[in-house]
């Protein structure tokens, strides 16, 4: 099932927007600003100086690059508020094809990846506060290579070459502007998810999957587990057919 299609850069109702010069991190500023937000709201930096990527490390991006952090209270516990992880991937792989256009080719990559023509795009890192199981707000961070990408040696050994909207097809969009096309996607993802359940989120991220089907590595902590990609199950975990048998896992960074 597909979400319902609509002008693409029509700002979602009900939802807020905070566009920023400068600031250490949107998604710290979420944070601080949680509390006192009384609906959905999208914090735009042009630029931060202290941005995190997933696992703690740095994410460096220049101006012009899209930064921005939809700060939200999800219902339901944190393993749910977790799948908002798969609802941003399906709103950024939208707004990336409304923008790149047909020659474009947007896959995703498990947990949080975005790629265009094979190489990382944009990056999700979601953020939570809460107690006693519940979460009171959801940071969801999202960083995409509008004009620039890093160079291949600044990134992780085996990591996709990172690659920027501009350098693969030539296209420049300011931020601002692509703000529109994913918030108004990621509302329409976000409908989905709260009307119909995981299901239909599921399906749609199964059907962007990159490597499905096709040997992949997992590597956590302490190990690196081999084995196809087999799907994703009903709460996100990614299912790997090992040469042990089937393995879930709920986090790892994957490599190709
Ligand atoms: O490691 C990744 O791939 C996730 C990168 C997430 C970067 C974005 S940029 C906007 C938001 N603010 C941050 O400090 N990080 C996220």
């Amino acid at each position: 099932m597909s979400a319902e299609r609509s002008d693409p850069s029509a700002w979602p109702d009900g939802v807020a927007r905070h566009v920023l010069g400068e600031v250490d991190s949107t998604n710290s500023e979420a944070q601080r600003l949680a509390p006192g937000l009384s609906q959905p709201t999208w914090i735009l930096a042009r630029r931060q100086t202290a941005a995190r990527g997933r696992r703690g490390r740095a994410w460096v991006s220049p101006e012009g690059n899209f930064a921005a952090t939809l700060v939200m209270r999800p219902n339901g516990d944190p393993a749910k508020a977790a799948l908002r992880s798969f609802v941003a991937a399906l709103a950024l792989a939208d707004a990336l094809e409304t923008v790149c256009g047909p020659g474009a080719t947007i896959t995703l990559k498990w947990p949080n990846d975005v790629l265009l023509n094979g190489g990382k795009v944009a990056g999700i890192l979601l953020e939570s506060a809460g107690a006693a199981g519940q979460v009171s707000h959801l940071a969801i961070g999202i960083g995409v290579n509008l004009i620039a990408a890093p160079p291949k040696d600044a990134v992780e050994e085996g990591a996709l070459t990172p690659v920027s909207v501009q350098g693969e097809t030539g296209i420049r969009i300011p931020p601002e502007e692509f703000l529109t096309y994913l918030a108004a996607a990621f509302a329409r993802w976000e409908a989905q998810l709260t009307t119909y359940g995981f299901g239909p989120i599921r399906t749609a991220w199964l059907a962007r999957a990159a490597r499905l089907g096709q040997p992949i590595k997992a590597r956590l902590p302490g190990e690196t587990i081999e084995g196809t990609f087999e799907t994703i199950a009903e709460d996100g975990e990614l299912v790997l057919v090992t040469s042990q048998g089937k393995r879930h896992i709920p986090a790892a960074d994957v490599f190709f």
